[in-house]
């Protein structure tokens, strides 16, 4: 069995957190007698990844994913469970560690704001001791594959944000990382600086083996790259699978959208199917192919509406993920 560069086993992470009260009196009445709750960011989370992998973390808001990222590149210390990458126990042996990760938070910068960016780079060679050479050479095929050179000499601040991500990536890969770790990378880029983004983390997969775990809410980032998906909610992992294995799972999921002439009679119920929408000129069911056939669906509708027009659609992978959260109740 190939053994993983990545592994966690039973991490689980809490926080205290100080209850917020309401209304000046009770917030006065805090200050004496602090309340705290605790947070249960991390469960029981365990999981392999092999090296060469594109792992995409998904899960809703305030699930752990931002966590586990922080644990994974030694930011914090889970109260308990082993984390195991590359041998390196991430929050212990931290300054030998981070010579072989790559770290970007799509929402915090790692450069220094009023400074040129290349500035930064070599602020970051600095500390990271990067040789000579293999600085060199990885700003010249990073200024190349990620179209830096007129970014080059300006300050961060003055970026926009598409920019600013291409640098922040470039920064996180000029040691050479063996391991990058993305939280949101496409968060709040248009469509042509994520469609950079995805090129670029696909070619450093391929090209130098980079292992890459990335949090995104954007399902087209998970179609575009991701072999595996793990996904977590409330601190728990609860899918750990391909994309295809998700989509052959809900592949028999249709949706059929039907537009008639108008009609001011009650909506139509469809055995086996759901209602999604209904108006006096459009409704809008869910059926599964497994339980209830197409023609039957069409039928039952022209039988009470003047059909204009119908189309029928598989469930996007969006869909999907919803369906997944709402089965596991998160
Ligand atoms: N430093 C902290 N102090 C207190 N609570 C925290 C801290 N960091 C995270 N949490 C809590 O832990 C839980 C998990 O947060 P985390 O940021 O890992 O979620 P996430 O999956 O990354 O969410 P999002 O998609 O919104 O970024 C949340 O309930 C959050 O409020």
């Amino acid at each position: 069995m190939e053994k993983g560069i990545i592994q966690l086993t039973g991490i689980g992470k809490s926080f205290k957190v100080a209850e917020r009260t309401a209304g000046l009196r009770q917030a006065a009445k805090a200050l004496f007698v602090r309340k705290h709750r605790i947070v249960e960011a991390l469960k029981d989370i365990s999981f392999t990844v092999n090296e060469g992998e594109i792992v995409g973390y998904i899960g809703p808001n305030g699930a752990g994913k931002s966590t586990t990222i922080k644990v994974m590149s030694g930011i914090l210390v889970p109260d308990g469970g082993t984390c195991s990458i590359m041998g390196y126990t991430p929050w212990k042996e931290r300054t030998d560690y981070v010579r072989h990760i790559g770290v970007v938070f799509g929402q915090r910068s790692q450069l220094w704001w009023d400074v040129p960016v290349i500035d930064s780079f070599e602020l970051l060679r600095d500390i990271y001791r990067i040789p000579d050479e293999m600085y060199r050479e990885n700003l010249a095929v990073l200024t190349e594959m990620l179209a830096l050179a007129d970014l080059l000499g300006v300050p961060v601040r003055q970026l926009s944000l598409g920019q600013r991500m291409r640098c922040e990536i470039a920064a996180s890969l000029l040691h050479s990382p063996k391991i990058l770790f993305l939280d949101e990378p496409t968060i709040g880029l248009d469509a042509v600086s994520k469609l950079a983004v995805r090129s670029f983390i696909r070619r450093i997969n391929q090209e130098r083996g980079v292992t890459v775990i990335l949090t995104t809410h954007d399902m087209s980032d998970i179609e575009a790259l991701a072999d595996r998906i793990l996904m977590i909610g409330k601190g728990t992992l609860l899918y750990d699978g391909s994309l295809e294995e998700l989509r052959s799972r809900f592949g028999t999921g249709r949706t059929i959208t039907a537009d008639y002439r108008e009609y001011v009679g009650e909506p139509v119920d469809i055995p086996g199917a759901t209602r999604l929408q209904w108006s006096t000129e459009r409704a809008v069911y869910s059926f599964d192919t497994e339980s209830v056939v197409l023609a039957d669906v069409i039928a039952q509708l022209s039988g009470s509406v003047e059909l204009l027009d119908i189309s029928v659609d598989s469930k996007d992978i969006d869909e999907m993920i919803v369906q997944l959260y709402e089965e596991h109740q998160i």
